[in-house]
């Protein structure tokens, strides 16, 4: 299955020319939907005492009425309760009226233990507050431990922004063609259960034609075409070469773990550029990393000029104030560099943590100077409080998504944003964005930023797009702490990362 995300407007024109291509109607794709989730129910809940399937007005409800019949037409003892008018002659009466069970008012259902609850109330087109009724049946379904299948999403979540009005919470959720935004999203994800994605005959070709810019961020968005390759005969720093900036003779941890994961991530050299009052603690924690004094702006232009580093990563420890933001437009100033023979960026800038938050009370010198024709790839990687010093009016908005508002503020900062967070969005200024799903709750650990944004640098530094680094670092991130699990703290990282390059490279026969 691929690794498009639709928003329900999307997904209901991907119905539309589904519809208008054939062979299969409005009410053949009902069919099939409901086919899904029966065949699933029966799979898992063979034993289920009754099956209690809730019916909303729309077409959710429609899927429902198909999923009661099926069920009941297999033996199963189902029982049907609705709310809300339907539209005559929509799909959702027809499949209504080829359903002969009686309907119950949905205030009267209470699901016992042993049942099992099929929420089909509300889906894609879900436009208010769920009501008593629903939420009581949700209720008493959690209260007993019933388990609830959700058709599409449980109901009350929004598909486009992962927000709930109410909701169910699932222990399966069953969605058509492709996930949404919301499956992925906070805090829906935490109630969508087990997410499956059914065929019911909507053709790719027909995704294809929505060219959709959304993704789930799994190893298919990045792995294949972009994913560095260790030439055989790989030069040092023909494979990258990250510098890193440390933080003073206190605050110098964070500087060090970047610097560790981009030598893991591959980077061929990393070099450490410490204050000269901190030259003594780098000196003492590193080996195969490099460290140079860089106090001024004079000792950056000189390293720029005599050794070429391909990326860079500005902000973990480096404390907040003047320095970090001259620092960073320093770095703005430089041109990029394309390598036309290998068809790879040359280098990028990873603005972290303090390199962020520097720059909240004057945002626009940041985005100004990374507006600047030839600026280098910039990729930002806040969580969420990073996030709303920078972009305070975007983080302010109640209606916008993660999603939108990440990409909003990629967009306005010309730089690929790592939104952090359970359900880390990255946004490239074109417009492309991916969330990521393969996080676990071990990575909300002190240093864990520093970790990643140094994933992200060694990526870049071996001439991976940046959005494309973006994607990968977070993705690799994620699975090393999802692997690692309990115990985990951020200097297991760089090292845990390790054997999930492996298997990427693996899987991969042209990366060997
Ligand atoms: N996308 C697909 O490929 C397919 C989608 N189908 C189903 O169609 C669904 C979308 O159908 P609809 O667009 O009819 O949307 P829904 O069935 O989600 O809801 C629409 C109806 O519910 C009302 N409504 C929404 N929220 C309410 C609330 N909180 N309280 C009271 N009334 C509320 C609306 O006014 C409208 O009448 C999908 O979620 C999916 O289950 C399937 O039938 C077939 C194929
Ligand atoms: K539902």
């Amino acid at each position: 299955m691929r690794n498009e995300l639709l928003s329900p407007a999307e997904m209901a024109e991907a119905d539309r020319l589904a519809i208008a291509a054939g062979p299969l109607d409005g009410y053949g794709l009902m069919q099939r939907a409901g086919e899904a989730v029966a065949a699933m129910v029966l799979a898992r809940y063979p034993a289920a005492k009754k099956v209690h399937v809730l019916c909303g007005p729309g077409n959710n409800g429609g899927d429902g009425y198909v999923v009661a019949r099926l069920l009941a037409e297999a033996g199963v003892d189902v029982e049907l309760w609705a709310e809300g008018k339907q539209k005559p002659g929509s799909d959702a009466a027809l499949a209504s009226e080829a359903c002969n069970l009686p309907v119950n008012h949905i205030g009267h259902c209470y699901p016992e233990a042993g049942d099992v609850v099929v929420d089909a109330l509300y889906g894609a087109g879900l436009s208010k507050d769920i009501s008593q009724h629903a939420l009581a049946v949700s209720g008493v379904s959690s209260a007993e431990r019933v388990p609830v299948i959700s058709i599409d999403l449980p109901s009350g979540v929004s598909g486009e922004t992962g927000q709930m009005r109410g909701h169910f919470d699932a222990a399966v959720t069953v969605t058509f063609a492709r996930k949404k935004p919301g499956h992925l999203l906070m805090p829906g994800r935490r109630v969508c259960g087990e997410i499956i994605v059914a065929d019911i005959g909507i053709p790719d070709s027909i995704i294809d034609q929505l060219k959709i810019t959304t993704f789930e961020n799994t190893p298919d968005l990045w792995l294949r075409w972009y994913f560095p390759r260790t030439a055989i005969d790989a030069h040092k720093y023909k494979r990258g070469h990250v510098a890193v900036f440390s933080g003073g003779s206190s605050a110098t941890g964070a500087a060090r773990l970047s610097a560790l994961a981009a030598a893991r991530t591959g980077a061929g050299a990393v070099t450490v550029l410490s204050p000269g009052n901190a030259m003594q603690v780098n000196a003492a924690h590193l080996t195969s990393i490099m460290l140079r004094k860089a106090d001024t702006i004079e000792d950056i232009a000189e390293y720029l000029a005599e050794r070429q580093p391909s990326a860079f990563v500005l902000g973990p420890g480096f404390g907040i104030g003047e320095r970090a933001r001259a620092f960073a437009l320093r770095l703005l100033q430089q041109n990029r560099v394309y390598d036309y023979d290998r068809g790879i960026e040359l280098w990028g800038i990873v603005l972290d943590a303090d390199g962020l938050t520097s720059f909240r009370d004057n945002p626009d010198t940041l985005f100004e100077a990374s507006h600047r024709a030839l600026a280098p790839p910039l990729v930002f990687t806040p969580h969420e409080g990073e996030f709303a010093r920078l972009f305070p009016d975007i983080a302010r908005s109640k209606k916008q998504s993660k999603l939108a508002k990440a990409r909003a503020a990629a967009q306005r900062a010309n730089a690929v944003i790592v939104y952090k967070g359970a359900d880390t969005v990255i946004a490239a200024p074109d417009g492309h964005a991916a969330i990521n799903a393969n996080g676990a709750p071990w990575l909300a650990t002190a240093g864990s930023g520093d970790v990643l944004a140094g994933i992200i640098a060694g990526l870049l530094a071996q001439g991976m797009p940046p959005f494309k680094a973006a994607c990968a670092g977070v993705w690799i991130h994620a699975e090393a702490g999802r692997r690692f699990g309990p115990g985990m703290i951020a200097e297991d990282l760089p090292l845990a990362i390790v054997p999930v390059l492996h298997e990427l490279i693996e899987n991969q026969p042209d990366l060997r």
